[in-house]
């Protein structure tokens, strides 16, 4: 009954032509209720719809959502599935003489603000992954927000036009979204049109781990908000964990898995470091939990195995400042970013999957149909897996700066050109040694890397951990190996507050992923405090002092 009752809240707001919010836990079913909500839209407003010209536009954060959503609707033509950029993209690019007006406005509030004045005919503007050069009318991932923002609040009839075309926008996981992205949405496009257009939030502010994302959204007057109390995925021990570490969000466990198991592993007794988790991996191996009936998610960047196979590649980050490790496994850092992509081309090559391929690649491969494209892409794939396993991250980046597969990111062509560069100070100079230092590392510590992060870390962009669940999870945390994030002083409750919403976020969504069993386990002693909190979330489970 309680299903029904979440659609049935949704649908009310969708009649009344009310923007809402669907905040809930983890394993609530926000993502099942938004695709719930997209089917029943089309069973029942089809006609009108189409009769119209409307669409309904969902946003979705990754490619990975994209493609789940995508599938569980059929590819409807009638629904836009895409992340925001894409969106805002298709809505303000007709608009080229306005947006090349706010472009010149832009461009003088911008840090280092390029030559447009002699720039004689507007060029024509495109948004490209190759980053900003506006003189030639190209725009980057981080302009295509901003211009559109500048660009509605100048022409307000814009407005009415994409909210005419797209009377309903959906949100998934919103918490991620940047805050400007959230005040376009909810300041200038909710309420707008003839129709009223509805936007509808799904997430939830609680499962925030990256940094760039707005987090908690509250508009009591604008939005409605439909809280879930349910949790379809975790089994009760597990829940149990989740409302204790959550008190202000209590869930019922209604889910298929009712019986669980849920360990905490201090193993004080051994000494700290990897061989915590050797014995606890013994006390689970006896309760039946394997390697592959088990998913691991590492706060901490040893391999379990002990030896790091990526060693040199993250002696570079920690040089490069205190957060180059968090950062490399975040993602958050423009080389590993570029080297994140290539590895996904490479992955997609060998899985044989074109469509994947299609939406990596650069915009001169957007329909990879013709057998001589194919033909081409393999050449220049297969020249990059030779150089892949033997060569260097700098033979590598060469390999890509020549050909055409993927196009060089403005950031990252920027640190590049500043690599040779003299008379820099003292931190440019610092980027440019690591620039050059990461160029002599081996090839393959990238790959170990990214193998290391997809299926051990909760930062997994191939799967998107966040959305996904196991059978069993083992969180183990290492509170050394981490800067913006400390498990242990967020249980002491002795962080700094930004540092303890991140760790305990982080914490939430890895504990939220179990569907039968939790195993957390701390390989380093705790500081004072944490130890009682603990006691107290894990009361649900066996704690193995
Ligand atoms: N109404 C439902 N009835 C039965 N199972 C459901 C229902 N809603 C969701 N589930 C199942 O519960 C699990 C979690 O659902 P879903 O991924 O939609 O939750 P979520 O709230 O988006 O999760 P999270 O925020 O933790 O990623 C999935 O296995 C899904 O199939």
């Amino acid at each position: 009954m309680a299903r029904l009752d979440t659609l049935e809240a949704v649908a009310t707001e969708m009649e009344a032509r009310r923007s809402f919010l669907v905040e809930a836990g983890a394993g609530a079913g926000k993502t099942t209720t938004l695709v719930r909500t997209l089917q029943h839209l089309l069973n029942h407003h089809r006609t009108d719809l189409e009769a119209h010209g409307r669409r309904i536009a969902c946003i979705t954060y990754t490619n990975v959502a994209k493609k789940k959503i995508h599938e569980r609707i059929a590819a409807d033509p009638l629904i836009d599935v895409g992340t925001i950029h894409e969106f805002l993209w298709s809505a303000i690019q007709p608009y080229q003489r306005e947006l090349w007006l706010q472009i010149l406005d832009y461009n003088k509030d911008l840090t280092k603000p390029e030559d447009l004045d002699d720039v004689t005919a507007p060029p024509v503007i495109e948004y490209s992954d190759r980053g900003r050069r506006l003189s030639e009318g190209r725009i980057s991932h981080d302009d295509v927000i901003a211009l559109s923002l500048r660009l509605v609040t100048a022409h307000p009839k814009l407005i009415r036009i994409i909210a005419s075309k797209y009377p309903i926008i959906f949100v998934d996981e919103y918490q991620d979204t940047s805050p400007k992205t959230i005040q376009l949405l909810l300041d200038h496009l909710a309420g707008a049109g003839h129709e009223n257009c509805v936007v509808g939030l799904f997430g939830d502010s609680m499962q925030k781990i990256y940094e760039s994302g707005v987090g908690a959204v509250k508009r009591p007057g604008l939005l409605t908000e439909i809280t879930k109390h349910e949790n379809y995925r975790c089994s009760p021990p597990v829940v149990e964990v989740l409302n204790r570490m959550r008190p202000d969000l209590i869930q019922d466990a209604i889910g298929d898995q009712q019986t669980g198991e849920v360990h905490l592993f201090l193993n004080t007794g051994t000494p700290a470091g990897p061989e915590r988790l050797t014995a606890a991996e013994a006390t689970l191996a006896q309760n039946g939990w394997t390697r592959e009936n088990s998913k691991y998610l590492l706060l901490t960047h040893r391999r379990i195995a002990g030896t790091l196979e990526y060693a040199n590649l993250l002696e570079q980050y920690r040089k490069l400042s205190r957060y180059g490790p968090d950062d490399l496994m975040a993602r958050n850092e423009p080389y590993i970013q570029y080297l994140t992509r290539v590895e996904s081309v490479s992955t997609a090559f060998r899985n044989n999957d074109f469509a994947e391929l299609t939406s990596l690649l650069d915009e001169g491969w957007t329909r990879i149909t013709r057998h001589s494209d194919k033909r081409a892409i393999s050449q220049a794939i297969r020249a990059l897996d030779a150089v892949r396993t033997s060569g260097t991250i700098g033979d590598v980046l060469d390999l890509m700066g020549d050909g055409h597969l993927l196009a060089t990111p403005g950031k990252l062509k920027s640190l590049e050109r500043r690599r040779t560069a003299t008379g820099l100070d003292e931190r440019d100079q610092r980027r440019a040694d690591f620039s050059n230092n990461l160029r002599n590392v081996s090839y393959r510590e990238v790959i170990s890397v990214t193998n290391f992060i997809d299926e051990l870390t909760p930062f997994s962009t191939q799967h998107g951990v966040k959305g996904d669940e196991f059978e069993n999870v083992v969180v183990v945390v290492d509170d050394s190996a981490w800067n913006r994030y400390n498990i242990g002083k967020m249980l002491a409750g002795t962080d700094k507050p930004d540092r303890t919403e991140r760790s305990r976020n982080l914490f939430y969504v890895c504990c939220s992923r179990a569907q039968r069993g939790l195993a957390v386990v701390f390989v380093n002693d705790l500081p004072e405090g944490a130890e009682s909190t603990l006691q107290d979330w894990f009361a649900s489970g066996i704690i193995h002092p």
